[in-house]
C-alpha cells in the first residue's frame, strides 16, 4: 500500500528576497531606456526563441531537443524549464502524485517501483508507468519566475511550448504572454510522447483548448493529440486529419499542423496544414529509424526558429519538416542507449560538410552581395542576347540573377530564361524572373520577384509553394511587415538614388532605405540608381541586414558587362572587408 506520501521533499526554491538566482527586475531595455543600445544600431538582433517545456535526462527531446534544433537552425533558444523527467530510451515514465500534494510543491516520485493494483485505486492525478522512473514539476511561482526573467529583458521572437504538465502552468504562462507580448506563440501541445506516454495532467486539455489555442500562431498536435483534444474520436485517414485540423482551428489558433508521422501503415510521413481556409498536405519521407524520439519538439522548435528568422508560417513549416526528415536520415544508424527509441543528432550538418545540405538551405541571403537585373531594351542597344548579358554579369562575379524583360513577347522571354536557367544552374547562381510567376514556373526557375502593384508574395508563394525564393520591392516598413507576413524570403528597397531605369519611381535616400532595413529581419538589398561610385556608400551604412545592391544599368546599360560587373564587385568587396 503506497498511499502514504513519497520521500522527503526536497525544496530547491528559495523565496526571492534570498535566493541570489533571482535578480531585483530589470526594465524592458530599449533604446529610449537603455542609451548605450543607440549606440549599437549596427548590431543584429539575433532571431531568438524561448521554450516552456520540460527537461528530458536523455536529451532526445524536451528542452534539450528545443535548444539543439534552434541552434542548428541559427537561432538563440532560452529555456524555461516546467517539469524535470527522468527517462531513457526504454520511454518516459511519468507519475504525479496523490493530488494531496500541492502542484506548487518541488517533489519527487517513489523511485524505480512497479505500481501495484492497490496504487492503481490511489486518487493519482495521472498514472502511467511502464517502466518506474520519475518527474519533478517545477513549482509554479518559479516558472512564473522564469518567463519574468527571460520576456522582461531578452527580446523573444518567439515563444515554443513542450510539456506543459498543470493547468496552473498554463494559466501563468497565457498571463506571461499577456504581459511580455511576442511576434508568434508555437503550442505544441505535448500530452503523449512518441513512445506513446502520457505527458499531462487531464485537467489541462480545458486550458490548452480554451486558454491558450486562441492565443497561439499555430498548434502542432500529433494525430494521438489531436484525438485527445478532440475527446478521443478516432483519426485513421487524412481525411480525418482534415476534419481534426478545421475543428482544432476552431479553438482559436491562426494554423494547426496535424502530424501524421505516427499514422500506422503509411510509407510517407503526411502532415495536414490547415490556415482556416485551405489545406496543404505536407509530404514526407518516412525514415526507417528507431531514432525518433523527440521528433515532436523538435519540428515545432524549428517552426519557431524559422518564424524568428523572419519566415512566413507555411516556409517555416516546410523548412522544420525538411529539417527533421535530414536529421532523421543521417542519425538512421546511430546507437545511443540500449532501449528501443532512441535520440537523432539535431547537430548532424556538422558531420555532413559543406554544412549545408537540405532545403533549408534553397536561399542563402548573402547571394544578394551583387544581384544583376536584366534590361531588354538594354541589351537591344548594346547589341547583347539575354543569355550573354547573363553569362557576362555571372562571369564578372554577379551573386544572383533576375530576369527583367519588360519589352519582350512571352514566348521569347520563356525560351531566354530557359537558356539563363542552364547558364546560372551551371555557375550555382540563383535565378528570379520578375513578375512573371507563369515563366518562372515554366522554367522552373529560382524564384520571382514582385513589387507592390504585382500579384502579392502570399499568392505567389501559393503558386510555387515553399522551396522556391520570392522577393518582394518595399518602400516603407509597413510594406516591409506585410511582405514578410505573406512569405517574402527578401526585400528590394529603392529607388535609393535618382534612376531613369523606372519611370515614376520615388527616391528614398538613404533614410528610407534604413527605415525599411531596420524594421525588418528579412534580408534587403538596395536598388535604384546603384553604381561604381555610390555602391561603396550604401553597404558603408552598416545595416546588418542590408546584404548587398541590385544594379541595372551600371551592369547592363554598358558596353562590357562583366568588365562593369568585376569592377562593381570588387568596390563591395573592399567594402566588405573594411567592415
Ligand atoms: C531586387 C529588386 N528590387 C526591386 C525591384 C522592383 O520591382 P517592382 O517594384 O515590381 O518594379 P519592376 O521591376 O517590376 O518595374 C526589382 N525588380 N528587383
Ligand atoms: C527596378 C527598380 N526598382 C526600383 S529602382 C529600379 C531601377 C533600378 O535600375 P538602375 O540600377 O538602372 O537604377
Ligand atoms: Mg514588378
Amino acid at each position: 500500500m503506497s498511499s502514504a506520501p513519497p520521500p522527503a521533499i526536497l525544496r530547491l526554491h528559495l523565496p526571492s528576497s534570498i535566493s541570489f538566482f533571482s535578480s531585483p527586475r530589470r526594465p524592458h531595455l530599449s533604446p529610449r531606456t537603455c542609451p548605450w543600445r543607440l549606440a549599437a544600431a549596427r548590431e543584429m538582433p539575433w532571431p531568438h526563441v524561448l521554450t516552456v517545456a520540460g527537461s528530458d535526462s536523455s536529451a532526445g527531446a524536451g528542452i534539450q531537443a528545443d535548444v539543439k534544433a534552434c541552434a542548428a537552425l541559427g537561432a538563440y533558444c532560452s529555456s524555461v524549464i516546467t517539469a524535470v523527467t527522468a527517462q531513457n530510451t526504454a520511454g518516459v515514465q511519468v507519475r504525479r502524485l496523490p493530488d494531496f500534494f500541492t502542484p506548487s510543491s518541488f517533489f519527487t516520485c517513489c523511485p524505480r517501483r512497479h505500481q501495484s493494483d492497490q496504487e492503481k485505486e490511489v486518487n493519482w492525478v495521472v498514472v502511467v508507468v511502464v517502466v518506474m522512473q520519475g518527474v519533478h514539476l517545477v513549482p509554479e511561482e518559479l516558472i512564473r519566475e522564469q518567463l519574468q526573467s527571460v520576456l522582461s529583458d531578452m527580446s523573444v521572437d518567439v515563444v515554443k511550448t513542450g510539456m506543459l504538465p498543470s493547468a496552473g502552468i498554463i494559466k501563468i504562462l497565457c498571463e506571461s504572454l499577456q504581459k511580455f507580448p511576442v511576434k508568434a506563440l508555437v503550442v505544441d501541445p505535448v500530452m503523449v510522447s512518441t513512445s506513446g506516454d502520457s505527458l499531462s495532467d487531464p485537467s489541462t486539455l480545458t486550458y490548452y483548448r480554451d486558454e491558450l489555442f486562441a492565443m497561439a500562431d499555430i498548434v502542432t498536435p500529433n494525430v494521438k493529440e489531436a484525438s485527445k483534444l478532440l475527446g478521443g474520436v478516432s483519426l485513421h485517414t487524412i481525411a480525418d486529419m482534415r476534419d481534426a485540423a478545421e475543428s482544432i482551428y476552431k479553438f482559436g489558433p491562426r494554423y494547426v499542423l496535424v502530424k501524421g508521422g505516427d499514422m500506422p501503415d503509411s510509407s510517407e510521413a503526411i502532415d495536414v496544414f490547415y490556415d482556416g481556409k485551405e489545406f496543404v498536405e505536407l509530404r514526407g519521407h518516412r525514415i526507417k529509424t528507431r531514432n525518433t524520439h523527440g521528433t515532436g519538439c523538435t519540428l515545432a522548435s524549428s517552426i519557431a526558429a524559422e518564424l524568428a528568422k523572419g519566415s512566413s508560417m507555411l516556409n517555416a513549416v516546410q523548412v522544420a519538416k525538411n529539417f527533421v526528415e535530414s536529421a532523421l536520415h543521417h542519425s538512421k544508424d546511430l546507437v545511443i542507449g540500449n532501449g528501443p527509441q532512441g535520440p537523432f543528432d539535431h547537430l548532424f550538418r556538422l558531420r555532413c560538410p559543406p554544412y549545408n545540405i537540405g532545403s533549408q538551405q534553397r536561399f542563402n541571403p548573402d547571394s544578394l552581395f551583387l544581384y544583376a537585373v536584366t534590361d531588354s531594351r538594354m541589351n537591344k542597344r548594346w547589341g547583347h542576347s539575354i543569355e550573354d548579358a547573363v553569362k557576362a554579369a555571372i562571369e564578372g562575379g554577379a551573386t544572383i540573377v533576375q530576369l527583367r524583360e519588360k519589352d519582350i513577347e512571352s514566348r521569347a522571354f520563356l525560351e531566354a530564361a530557359k537558356a539563363c536557367m542552364d547558364i546560372c544552374k551551371s555557375s550555382g547562381v540563383p535565378l528570379l524572373i520578375n513578375d512573371r510567376v507563369d515563366i518562372a514556373l515554366a522554367c522552373n526557375a529560382d524564384g520571382v520577384h514582385v513589387g507592390q502593384s504585382d500579384i502579392s508574395a502570399r499568392e505567389v508563394r501559393k503558386l510555387l509553394g515553399p522551396g522556391k525564393i520570392i522577393g518582394v520591392s518595399c518602400k516603407t516598413p509597413a510594406q516591409a511587415e506585410q511582405a514578410w507576413r505573406d512569405g517574402a524570403d527578401y526585400l528590394g528597397c529603392g529607388g535609393v538614388f535618382p534612376t531613369t531605369t523606372k519611370a515614376n519611381n520615388p527616391t528614398l535616400g538613404f533614410e528610407g532605405l534604413k527605415a525599411v532595413c531596420l524594421a525588418s529581419k528579412l534580408p534587403v538589398v538596395a536598388i535604384g540608381g546603384i553604381n561604381a561610385t555610390n555602391a561603396g556608400s550604401v553597404m558603408e551604412l552598416g545595416l546588418p541586414n542590408l546584404k548587398g545592391v541590385a544594379v541595372v544599368s551600371a551592369l547592363f546599360d554598358r558596353e562590357c558587362v562583366s568588365t562593369e560587373t568585376r569592377n562593381l564587385r570588387s568596390i563591395l568587396t573592399s567594402v566588405r572587408c573594411l567592415a
